[in-house]
């Protein structure tokens, strides 16, 4: 099964290659034929001349991005992306949800749709679409969020995944807090789930992990595509035992999504390091497990700076005390194991109903994919992708930011001029405090 993915706006068009490149690494210097076929499979289709086309759409409303993408994928010599599967205009979005969701997505509407239809035309069977966007610039938020809900209407019965990636708290757009306040409202109930980045986050793992002096946006597109390719590269997983897993998205979502009121999932990773102390470095299952799921309860994004001190509460009472201490509780996790000796892991840990909310049942709550090949040149590497609170107070932040701005109404001409209007944020903000509410209560 195939995994046709949809690049918007700058942000999404300049993770996507990292993500296609990454995938195509990996599995080439895997030496494992079947486990190669299988990520071909899912992410190209080979060309009348053998090559490597990347199953994507290419989408902006400007050219430069894009252009240097396709550039940059033909130039490689290893891959490329399709010679018509790109749709480009000469000027963004402004960084203006309303400009891209009710003026640009409208308008190109049928173009963009064709596109997507051709790219799962070649599939011969489709696992779903996954879509990459910022959720804080104009056109990937804007059109992004256009382009989902055309989507969801074309594909009622396939998967839809958004990839989402968080603005730098300190802000380099003013109104990054309503355009995500805008994008995330929208995409809940279009989406079956957000997998969210934080740029913030993946800028300290450049720094601190990897060690990077000046870290420049290609650093943190690099580390955001090893953490999405270590999810959607094939696995063994509990429905397909036997054979990598035909079906990436759907197992992902039947794993960690049990309700439609809880969509955001985030990514752990362990362990981090530069290119050049991967030679050097040895870790053992235990070691790599137990700093896994501290991170996991201490609601740390990184293996330095845990906090050992919370723990997992043993009854409802320590368990309101914990929450404030700052113990993460859970809905669903996957973990996610690829390298040497993965059978000898013990898993134990992280099925403890302690982790978890009393009302998924015990077999929602925990699941794990492995694969013995090792992923990029890791010996051993494990993931979680995490259904829990761990995303409460950034999307708390975004709200509240957005709240004391459109409390004095400062910059809301510029939406109610596209379209969107004071009753129209206020859905947006209502629906986002009911999702707050609703993980802070877990
Ligand atoms: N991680 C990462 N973040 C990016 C990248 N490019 C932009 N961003 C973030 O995305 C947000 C801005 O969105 P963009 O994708 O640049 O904007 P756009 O969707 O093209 O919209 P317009 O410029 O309004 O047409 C900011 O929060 C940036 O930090 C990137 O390559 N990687």
């Amino acid at each position: 099964m195939s995994v046709v993915t949809v690049q918007l706006g700058q942000c999404g068009n300049q993770i996507g290659p990292e993500v296609f490149s990454a995938v195509y690494e990996d599995s080439t210097g895997a030496n494992a034929q079947t486990y190669k076929q299988c990520s071909d499979e899912r992410f190209f289709r080979e060309n009348s001349h053998g090559v490597l086309v990347a199953r994507a759409v290419l989408i902006d409303m400007e050219p430069k991005v894009i252009t240097h993408a396709i550039a940059k994928a033909s130039g490689s010599g290893k891959w490329r992306y399709g010679g018509k599967s790109h749709f480009c205009q000469k000027q963004g979005s402004g960084n203006n949800w309303a400009n891209g969701y009710c003026v640009h997505g409208p308008q190109h509407k049928d173009a963009v749709e064709d596109l997507v239809r051709r790219e799962v035309e070649r599939c011969d069977r489709l696992a779903g679409i996954f879509a990459m966007m910022s959720v804080a610039g104009g056109t990937g938020s804007g059109v992004g969020t256009y382009v989902t809900q055309c989507l969801r209407d074309t594909y009622p019965h396939s998967f839809i995944l958004n990839h989402l990636t968080w603005p730098y708290g300190t802000g380099e757009v003013i109104v990054q807090n309503y355009n995500s306040v805008l994008t995330l409202s929208r995409l809940y109930t279009l989406s079956d789930a957000l997998v969210v980045h934080e740029n913030d986050t993946v800028h300290k793992i450049c720094s601190q992990l990897m060690n990077i002096k000046h870290i420049s946006i290609s650093d943190v597109n690099k580390v955001i595509a090893h953490q999405l390719g270590s999810v959607l590269q094939p696995a063994y997983t509990a429905d397909s035992p036997a054979h990598y897993s035909r079906n990436p998205i759907g197992e992902l979502l039947s794993s960690l999504v049990c309700h439609p009121e809880y969509k955001l999932l985030n990514v752990l990773n362990i362990p981090h390091m530069s290119q050049t102390s991967l030679a050097y470095s040895a870790y053992t299952w235990p070691g790599l497990l137990k700093h896994l799921r501290q991170m996991l309860i201490a609601n740390a994004r990184m293996e330095e700076g845990i906090d050992w001190k919370v723990c997992v509460p043993s009854n409802r009472a320590e368990s309101i005390r914990n929450t404030q201490m700052g113990f993460n509780r859970s809905l669903s996790n996957l973990l996610i194991l690829r390298g040497k000796d993965v059978s000898s892991a013990d898993i134990g840990a992280f099925k403890e109903p302690g982790l978890y909310v009393p009302w998924v049942p015990a077999d929602g709550t925990f699941h794990m994919w492995h694969s013995p090949v090792p992923f990029s040149g890791y010996e051993k590497l494990a993931t979680l992708v995490s259904n829990s609170q761990s995303l409460l107070n950034p999307l708390d932040n975004i709200v509240k930011k957005a709240w004391n701005m459109f409390a004095s109404r400062a910059y809301i001409h510029q939406y109610t001029k596209f379209g969107i209007s004071e009753e129209d944020f206020l859905e947006s903000f209502t629906m986002l405090e009911q999702i707050i509410s609703s993980y802070t209560h877990l």
